[in-house]
């Protein structure tokens, strides 16, 4: 697993846009190398600020969007099209506006889909679903991700794996269902982090003061079922990209100034 790398920038807005055009440059150098990219999406104000900071690129179409494989880290566990689901969002951001191959978007199934109010079934839909993607040189029963993207929790969590709840001590399954989540929605599907650590890159995004706190603990050598984010390592890239308040309470030598 690799070590984390801190990229911090002025403000979230800043933030957003450079993250916007890295992961731009990301998936163009991953479809040259292998003719096709996959990244998997986070929800909250983080993960969306990127997509739409991606949407408004001026760089956005150097991405050939038919060859790119979109899945998530986590769902909030809601009807299909409710405004506050992470696909629900995401295509508002981005995804309804760029020409994507649908087979190739795969959001986790919502409530009262084909598994009814059953999250812990769209859970293992989604590990099957995973699974029969994979490839014989990936490493979990995952696809060998580009960049996987997580927003961080206040408390430190990611994707739906909150401290000390039973998700973050999984280490068999790529995919569980989430209930009693402190985070509303209470019912969520995630990916655990052996799924996580399967993806080349782990980029984390974290900008505003309440991160602060959360980013100096994860980064400090706390444990990943106090501090999930601590447990989210990519296999040859952990970024963590922060504005200037998210970063106030590291130690500077953790970090050059990235931009004025
Ligand atoms: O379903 C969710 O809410 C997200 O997947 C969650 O993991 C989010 O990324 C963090 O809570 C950070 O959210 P903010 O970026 O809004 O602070």
């Amino acid at each position: 697993m690799s070590a984390p790398q801190v990229v911090v920038h002025r403000d979230k807005e800043l933030m957003a846009k450079a993250a916007a055009a890295r992961l731009i440059t990301k998936i163009v150098d991953a479809q040259a190398a292998r003719g096709s990219a996959s990244v998997v999406l986070t929800g909250g104000r983080n993960g969306n600020g990127l997509l739409a900071a991606l949407a408004a690129s001026p760089a956005r179409d150097a991405v050939d969007w038919h060859r790119l494989d979109l899945w998530w880290g986590d769902e909030r566990f809601l009807p299909a099209g409710d405004p506050e689901r992470n696909e629900t969002q995401a295509r508002a951001a981005l995804l309804d506006s760029v020409p994507l191959a649908p087979a190739r978007v795969h959001p986790m199934e919502p409530a009262g889909g084909r598994f009814g109010n059953d999250a812990d079934a769209a859970a293992e839909e989604y590990a099957l679903e995973l699974a029969a993607a994979a490839g014989p040189e990936d490493h979990a029963a995952v696809p060998s991700f580009d960049v996987l993207l997580l927003g961080v929790g206040p408390d430190t969590h990611v994707a739906s794996l909150f401290p000390e709840l039973p998700g973050v001590y999984e280490q068999e399954r790529t995919v569980v269902g989430v209930h009693g989540a402190p985070k509303p929605p209470p019912t969520r599907v995630s990916l655990t982090l052996p799924a996580i650590r399967a993806a080349r890159e782990v980029w984390l995004l974290a900008a505003g003061e309440d991160k602060a706190n959360a980013a100096a603990i994860a980064l400090s050598g706390a444990g990943e079922v106090q501090a999930p984010a601590a447990g989210a390592r990519g296999r040859s890239r952990t970024l963590w990209l922060l504005d200037e308040a998210a970063a106030a309470q590291l130690p500077r030598d953790l970090y050059p100034p990235a931009s004025a």
